[in-house]
């Protein structure tokens, strides 16, 4: 055994709060886009009113705008209804959005004259942008890129040809290079939508990697387990919250009993082995609020939130007997040793783990596969006397 009260944890990191994940939910995406749906097909019926009533809406739109809000409204009612329908259904909002802008402006073209046919083409031409951001909001990249490639090029290339065939009457020879004009800007809000959600993905894969690292660091590669800094941040976090709520709280330092031997006789990568399987019997036995870390080499450390002393004696108990009873990978029954120490006002990290170390190394002491308690008292008592008549804490079995 080589257990060491830890020197670290009074220059461990006081625990901070628990990040929160920042990358948003899916489902709350999916709500933000559900409700961009709504909204969309709200307003797609509001302009549909409003021309109407004016006096200035194409033959076709009568029909064409109801039918997209329907479209886009009906996709997301269906989407909250069946959200395993939402993948599915995202594309087509879109799809239909973009491909109503491309027919209405060249009907418009097409089919409009005079003054209201400039007006159609401008009011059409607004909406595109929208259009594209709404592609890289509810499509794949790539995807996103393709539609608003084949929207921009639907729109503006016919328009192009057809200026410049003379097909469109109504234009002057300023039409043109307007035209070429607005084009470019498209150009440049996809670019520029293109690279915003590049930028969002790689913050988000930065994101994505830092809380591996973080996870990583925390985790012992071994059992898979918290490792020891981890758990002394754990630890400060629990005691505070002891001292705070006045909930008790136990620690037990447990320890493999001659693992030497296992590794002596079975190898290293059967002792390995045997540490997983310990660790996991022992996780078993634990509640979920209960803190189980890989102390370090053949050491494990428990803190048993809200739980007196008494009731962390039968946990360890428990603990114990079930690593004895657990098969081993090498075919042999392994013991553990635990030190239990209850937190006791004026208690820091420091104290508590020295507490836990002198039980540990009395159980070991005193013949090992058994659990030893240590409180503060006994410590004092202890202090105070030769070593020859120092107290004996409580021991199973
Ligand atoms: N396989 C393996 N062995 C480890 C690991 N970490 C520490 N050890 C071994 O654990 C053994 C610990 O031995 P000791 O400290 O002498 O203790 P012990 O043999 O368990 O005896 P007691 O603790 O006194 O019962 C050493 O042989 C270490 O090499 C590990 O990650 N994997």
């Amino acid at each position: 055994m080589k257990s060491s009260p830890s020197p670290a944890a009074s220059s461990a990191p006081p625990a901070g709060p628990r990040r929160r994940a920042r990358v948003a939910e899916p489902d709350t995406v999916s709500r933000v886009m559900h409700l961009l749906l709504f909204i969309g097909a709200a307003m797609i019926l509001a302009v549909w009113a409003m021309e109407l009533h004016e006096g200035v809406i194409n033959p076709w739109d009568r029909w064409m705008q109801p039918l997209l809000a329907l479209v886009v409204g009906g996709a997301a009612v269906l989407m909250v209804w069946r959200p395993t329908l939402d993948p599915v259904l995202r594309p087509l909002p879109v799809l239909s959005f973009n491909l109503y802008l491309i027919v209405t402006l060249h009907m418009t073209l097409l089919y409009g004259s005079g003054p209201q046919q400039w007006y159609q083409t401008l009011t059409a031409l607004y909406w595109v942008p929208l259009a594209y951001g709404c592609g890289f909001v509810f499509l794949r990249q790539r995807m996103a890129l393709l539609v608003c490639t084949f929207t921009a090029t639907g729109i503006f290339l016919p328009m192009l040809v057809w200026w410049q065939r003379g097909q469109l009457p109504a234009w002057t020879h300023e039409h043109g290079p307007l035209l070429v004009i607005v084009a470019m800007s498209h150009v440049m809000y996809v670019l520029l939508l293109w690279a915003v959600i590049k930028l969002r993905d790689s913050h988000a894969d930065a994101r994505d990697s830092a809380e591996r690292m973080r996870t990583l660091a925390a985790t012992d590669v071994l059992t898979g387990l918290p490792n020891r800094r981890s758990m002394l941040d754990t630890l400060a976090t629990a005691l505070a919250e002891s001292r705070r709520s006045g909930q008790p709280l136990t620690i037990a330092l447990v320890d493999v009993d001659h693992f030497k031997a296992v590794n002596d006789q079975h190898g290293h990568a059967q002792g390995d082995a045997v540490l997983m399987q310990i660790g996991a019997c022992m996780r078993a036995q634990l509640r979920a609020v209960d803190g189980l870390a890989r102390w370090g080499g053949e050491e494990f450390l428990i803190c048993a939130t809200a739980t007196p002393l008494a009731a962390a004696v039968e946990l360890a108990e428990r603990v114990r007997v079930a690593v004895s009873a657990c098969p081993m990978p090498h075919g042999e029954q392994v013991t553990i040793s635990l030190g239990l120490t209850p937190c006791e006002p004026g208690d820091d990290v420091d104290t508590l783990l020295q507490r836990a170390d002198h039980a540990l190394y009395e159980a070991k002491a005193r013949g090992r596969n058994r659990s030893v308690t240590r409180t503060r008292e006994q410590e004092r008592s202890d202090a105070a006397r030769p070593a020859s008549m120092a107290t004996q804490g409580l021991t199973t079995p």
